[in-house]
């Protein structure tokens, strides 16, 4: 019994995902049994590094996502359209989907769930988060009987990538960013990765998984890397941190608050260099999970490029077929309901069957959305520096701003001169967001305050 495979999309990890389905000795034997059938690009006549079936390649994907003898659509292609519609008109047309689009999962996951459940379908996303990194099907699975209290990642490798070699070799971060596109680990929009969109959408995959809820994006706090100079990274390195995107994930069970709100947001945070996420580099990702009783757990490994993309890909297509293959035939030699509705003039009589009980471990099925805090309320330690007057007493009137607003400060040092300008660093004790910027404002106003180039947030 084999099952066919319409793969949308032979870029970056179509092209990995085709290379481990055609070369299946010395892997799961299972995977002998998965054959690419279609194969979608935007253009069929660029040369390709793989050897597919003859005509196996086309540019009119809805043909593929509607044809009846496909079993499995892995949709590669990125971005939200026509991925989202080509991903519905697929569970509508009764095949399950794996897809690798945090993009569109984060944006229309709602939608797409509930029409998988519906459909009697599954749709798998290892590849989204972490790349090659099982974390998606382990908070499903291997974690799903943990109360979950934190997760906090590195889950953007092009940003980690390009932090990393501005960290150790002092690289510009323009040439940086292009070798990440070269190596394919970028999104085709970089923005996405560079301003923390990518992370965004990660954190709500992985909050939703975790929390057992939905996640609105437009409600993770997000900010992405551009903002962090080479002066950053230094002084960071001298006050014994590195900075770090993070996409940060929590509940905080106050007493005041019985809401149970989460805390989502994405970042660049100062690290400490003896915290585990510290020496996650280059386009490695990790996410550490902190739940009750199991304790800590961290997943390592490459988050980005087309091997190991791959890996996740082809292991959520292998999960989809064991499940077909141990609940016996999965094919229907009747009428597909579909074309009887669209009162197709050869009746399809060879089709997918659509699953009565999906295996409740392999699907999402939750309906309410998660209770999200306003990042003003979010309590954090911060590292900001400021651009001064090089005049006596500038020191003594920003701790009395900081104290003003109940800022404690945790360090504040005179680092040097930028220009005529003196540069003072202050990390600050842990402090109500709301509180922390409102002592800025005050400080904003002061004669001797020339700007405030840098405010991170420290872990
Ligand atoms: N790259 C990575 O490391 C990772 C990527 N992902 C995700 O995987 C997905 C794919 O990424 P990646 O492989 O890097 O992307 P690429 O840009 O390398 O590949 C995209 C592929 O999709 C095809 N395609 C794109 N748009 C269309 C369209 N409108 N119609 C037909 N074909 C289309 C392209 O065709 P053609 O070849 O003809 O141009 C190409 O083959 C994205 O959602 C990404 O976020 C997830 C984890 C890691
Ligand atoms: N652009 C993404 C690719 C994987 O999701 C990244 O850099 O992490
Ligand atoms: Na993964």
């Amino acid at each position: 019994m084999a099952f066919k495979i319409g793969l949308l999309g032979l870029g970056t990890v179509g092209t990995g995902t085709a290379q481990i389905l055609l070369d299946p000795s010395g892997r799961n034997p299972l995977v002998e049994e998965l054959e690419i059938y279609r194969v979608g690009v935007r253009n069929p006549e660029k040369t390709r590094p793989v050897q597919l079936p003859p005509g196996a390649v086309t540019s009119d994907l809805e043909s593929i996502v509607t044809d009846p003898d496909v079993d499995i659509v892995v949709e590669v292609i990125g971005g939200l359209e026509p991925a989202r519609s080509l991903i519905l008109k697929a569970i509508s047309h009764g095949k399950h989907v794996v897809t690798a689009n945090k993009a569109v999962i984060a944006r229309f996951g709602d939608e797409i769930y509930d029409a998988a459940n519906e459909a009697g379908v599954y749709v798998l996303l290892e590849a989204a988060v972490g790349g090659g990194i099982p974390v998606i099907q382990p908070l499903k699975q291997a974690l799903g009987v943990n109360r979950i209290r934190s997760v906090i990642g590195i889950v953007n490798g092009t940003t980690n990538y390009i932090l990393t070699r501005m960290q150790t070799e002092g690289a510009d971060f323009a040439d940086v960013l292009a070798e990440a596109q070269k190596l394919g680990y970028a999104e085709a929009d970089p923005t996405a990765d560079v301003d923390g969109f990518d992370a965004a959408d990660k954190i709500a995959i992985l909050a939703s998984l975790a929390f057992g809820g939905r996640i609105k994006l437009e409600d993770v706090y997000r900010e992405g890397i551009s903002q962090v100079s080479a002066a950053d990274i230094a002084y960071a390195d001298k006050l014994g941190f590195v900075i770090k995107l993070l996409a940060i994930a929590n509940r905080e069970m106050l007493q005041d608050d019985p809401t149970d709100r989460l805390r989502l947001r994405v970042h660049p945070t100062l690290v400490p260099r003896t915290h585990p996420l510290a020496s996650i580099s280059g386009v490695y990702n990790a996410i550490l999970v902190e739940g009750d009783p199991i304790g800590q757990v961290m997943f390592f490994g490459p988050g980005a490029g087309a091997g190991p993309t791959a890996s996740a890909v082809v292991s959520d297509i292998l999960n989809i077929a064991a499940v077909l293959k141990s609940a016996g035939g999965h094919r229907s030699t009747g009428v597909s309901p579909v074309a009887a509705e669209e009162n197709s003039p050869s009746p399809i009589t060879n089709y997918p069957l659509p699953i009565t009980n999906l295996h409740p471990l392999l699907t999402c099925t939750h309906q309410h959305y998660c209770k999200i805090a306003p990042i003003e309320e979010l309590t954090t330690r911060f590292y900001a520096r400021f651009l001064t007057k090089d005049r006596p007493g500038v020191i003594g009137k920003l701790g009395t701003s900081f104290g003003n607003h109940g800022v404690s400060i945790e360090s504040i040092v005179q680092t040097g001169f930028q220009g005529e300008f003196a540069e003072i660093v202050v990390v600050t004790h842990d402090v109500r967001e709301g509180d922390f910027h409102q002592a800025l404002d005050e400080i904003r106003t002061l004669d001797s305050v020339d700007s405030i180039p840098s405010l991170l947030r420290v872990l």
